[in-house]
């Protein structure tokens, strides 16, 4: 669906991407995480179309969206804010959206259970329900993908778990979704795939159980008695006078001990700190 592979971009000189690969596959949904001044809104807008990239290679649904327009067709973007003239009515914005893809909102404005507020103007619209109709106008055109910068950022918890429940049934129905957020266990529940971004690197990517098994494990600094058969049942590496090994520490002292080697010391390093940062956890 998305496919991106050295993906640079300068803002006067100064590069906010450096390189950035990675892929968003047909029936995900993708959280794109990553801390204030990642990139990722920077990417978004490359991958929406709406600004060049400098290098790279940039596909959204086969075709580069700088090049190809038309590939609007089949995706939409949502961003954290509702951006529409705000003096409109619910009903006045649906339907001009509609009028251009000579879409009937009715049943989706029935599914989406928007009937009681077609009367209320975009500027008297709680955060979450302003955000529910930006759901529902992306809907208009039928995507196979939408693109959601940041989309729970001003909405509460209540209405952020509503959000999510509508991106699970609408991805249940086909639709992949690609969704950043600075917050990875705000859509740890509902996502299918990870890419971290941090400083207009990507740091990783795959599938969410992977990033959250390596999120659990930590770097170990061991020193033993007897260093050489440790490490055949731990693994690491020899660093000085200490192994350094990766994983759940409870796992490793437990092995230690069955096979009878000795812990003299033993010290957790933080958490996989770059994964930290980028994870908020
Ligand atoms: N038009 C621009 N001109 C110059 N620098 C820019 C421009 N847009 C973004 N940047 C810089 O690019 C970097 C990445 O910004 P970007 O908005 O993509 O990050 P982000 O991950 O979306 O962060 P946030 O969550 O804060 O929006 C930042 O250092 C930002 O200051």
């Amino acid at each position: 669906m998305i496919f991106i592979e050295n993906l640079t971009k300068s803002f006067g000189g100064k590069e906010v991407l450096k390189g950035v690969s990675f892929e968003v596959k047909k029936g995900s949904i993708t959280g794109f995480i990553g801390p204030n001044g990642a990139g990722k809104t920077t990417t978004i807008k490359i991958i929406s179309g709406l600004i060049r990239k400098t290098r790279g290679v940039v596909k959204v649904l086969g075709e580069d969206p700088w090049d190809n327009p038309k590939v609007h067709e089949k995706m939409s973007v949502i961003f954290t804010n509702l951006v529409y003239p705000q003096e409109n009515t619910v009903e006045e914005y649906l339907k001009d959206i509609g009028r251009i893809y000579g879409t009937d909102i009715t049943e989706l404005v029935d599914e989406f259970k928007l009937r009681p507020h077609l009367k209320k103007k975009l500027s008297q619209l709680s955060s979450g329900l302003a955000q529910r109709v930006q759901l529902v106008a992306s809907l208009i055109k039928n995507p196979e993908l939408i693109i959601a910068d940041e989309p729970t950022a001003n909405l509460d918890p209540p209405a952020r778990i509503e959000f999510y429940e509508e991106v699970k049934k609408l991805n249940k129905q086909g639709v992949t979704f690609f969704i950043s957020s600075h917050i990875l266990s705000e859509l740890e529940k509902i996502i299918t795939d990870v890419v971290f971004i941090n400083e207009g690197k990507v740091t990783f990517q795959g599938k969410v159980e992977k990033a959250l098994k390596e999120a659990e494990e930590e770097e170990i600094l061991l020193i033993v008695n007897d260093p050489e058969k440790a490490i055949k049942i731990i693994g690491g590496k020899i660093e000085g006078s200490y192994i350094k090994v990766k994983g759940k520490v409870r796992d490793i002292v437990d092995r230690l001990d069955d096979a009878g080697v000795e812990i003299i010391s033993l010290r957790r390093s933080s958490l996989d700190d770059a994964f930290k940062k980028l994870s908020n956890i």
